[in-house]
């Protein structure tokens, strides 16, 4: 659905995009992830068709964003970082308003837009005006104006920004929904964990660079993200702290008082024979568990620089 190649944007000697590869297949639910000003709205606003690559192509279904943008407009629904002021507008109009601007006959739209209100639960604010709404509400008609004329791809620039924990679980759950209606969605946000339970694969920019790119189980697996082990001991923790640090992979340590945090980088072999020497020699392991590194480590360790994300 997304075929991204050598992508380039340079405003006067900034270099916002330093030539980005990326394919998206259709159906898929795309995280794109990085710190502020890593390049992530320039990117969108690219494949949307609003600023103009200085280099290198992307496609959307096949049409070139430069090349056929009004094909390409067919078939996305954008919705930028910024929600557009119609504070005139009553929600139901302001719907009406961007159907009949896609050429959707009125009868048609009479007939679509209680069922677009209703995907994004705001039936019962059908009569309401737009600037009477709450930031969430806001965000949800926006989402609604972009699934107007049925696109196949959502670009959708962080619309979980700004919103309280309900707000951001009913937006997740809209989106499940229309990735059960076979859309294609790439969706940006720097709320990682969020992003995590709902995305089949995510891509982390930086710099204007593609630094990772797979679902998050390989991507993590690839980064050798370390482990984080919680070790349970009975008897003197000080001691086991230093047998510890004598031992190969240990990273950082961190005593509480029933037992050590430890950062360990190495593989299971390696952790079987850690839990083997502790018992044999003499410390009076009670338990030994293994942290879930979440994507908010995955996302720090790739942006901290450095080889890891080589
Ligand atoms: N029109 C512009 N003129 C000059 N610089 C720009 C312009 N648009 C973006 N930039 C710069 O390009 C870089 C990437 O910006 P972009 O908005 O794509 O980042 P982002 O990853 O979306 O960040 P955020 O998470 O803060 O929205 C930033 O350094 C930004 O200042």
């Amino acid at each position: 659905m997304i075929e991204i190649r050598g992508l380039t944007k340079t405003f006067g000697s900034f270099q916002a995009l330093k030539g980005i590869d990326l394919m998206i297949p259709k159906g898929c639910v795309f995280g794109f992830v990085g710190p502020n000003g890593a390049g992530k709205s320039t990117t969108m606003s690219i494949l949307a068709t609003l600023t103009v690559p200085t280099a290198g192509t992307a496609k959307v279904d096949g049409f070139d964003v430069t090349v056929h943008p009004k094909e390409v407009r067919k078939r996305i629904g954008y919705m930028p970082d910024f929600f557009g002021v119609y504070d005139q507008f009553k929600t139901t109009e302001y719907l009406h308003f961007y159907g009949a601007s896609y050429g959707i006959p009125k009868a048609e739209r009479d007939e679509l837009i209680p069922q677009l209100l209703e995907l994004v639960n705001l039936s019962d604010k059908k009569d309401a005006y737009v600037d009477t709404l709450s930031r969430g509400m806001k965000q949800r008609l926006c989402l609604a104006r972009c699934l107007v004329h049925d696109p196949d791809l959502l670009i959708l620039d962080e619309p979980a920004s700004g919103l309280d924990p309900r707000a951001r679980i009913e937006m997740r759950e809209i989106l499940k929904e229309l990735k059960s209606m076979g859309k294609t969605i790439i969706i940006s946000s720097h709320i990682l964990p969020e992003l995590a339970e709902m995305v089949d694969e995510i891509g982390v920019i930086e710099h204007g660079q593609l630094v990772a790119k797979g679902n998050i189980a390989d991507i993590q697996s690839r980064l050798r993200v370390n482990r984080v082990l919680y070790i349970r001991l009975l008897g003197d923790l000080e001691e086991a702290e230093r047998f510890l640090r004598e031992q190969p992979h240990i990273g950082r340590l961190m005593r509480d008082e029933h037992g050590i945090h430890v950062h360990y980088e190495g593989q299971d072999e390696e952790q079987a024979g850690l839990i083997r020497s502790l018992v044999e020699n003499g410390f009076r392991v009670v338990s030994f568990s293994e942290a879930q590194t979440n994507l908010e480590d995955v996302f720090l360790e790739i942006t901290k620089g450095g080889d890891s994300t080589q």
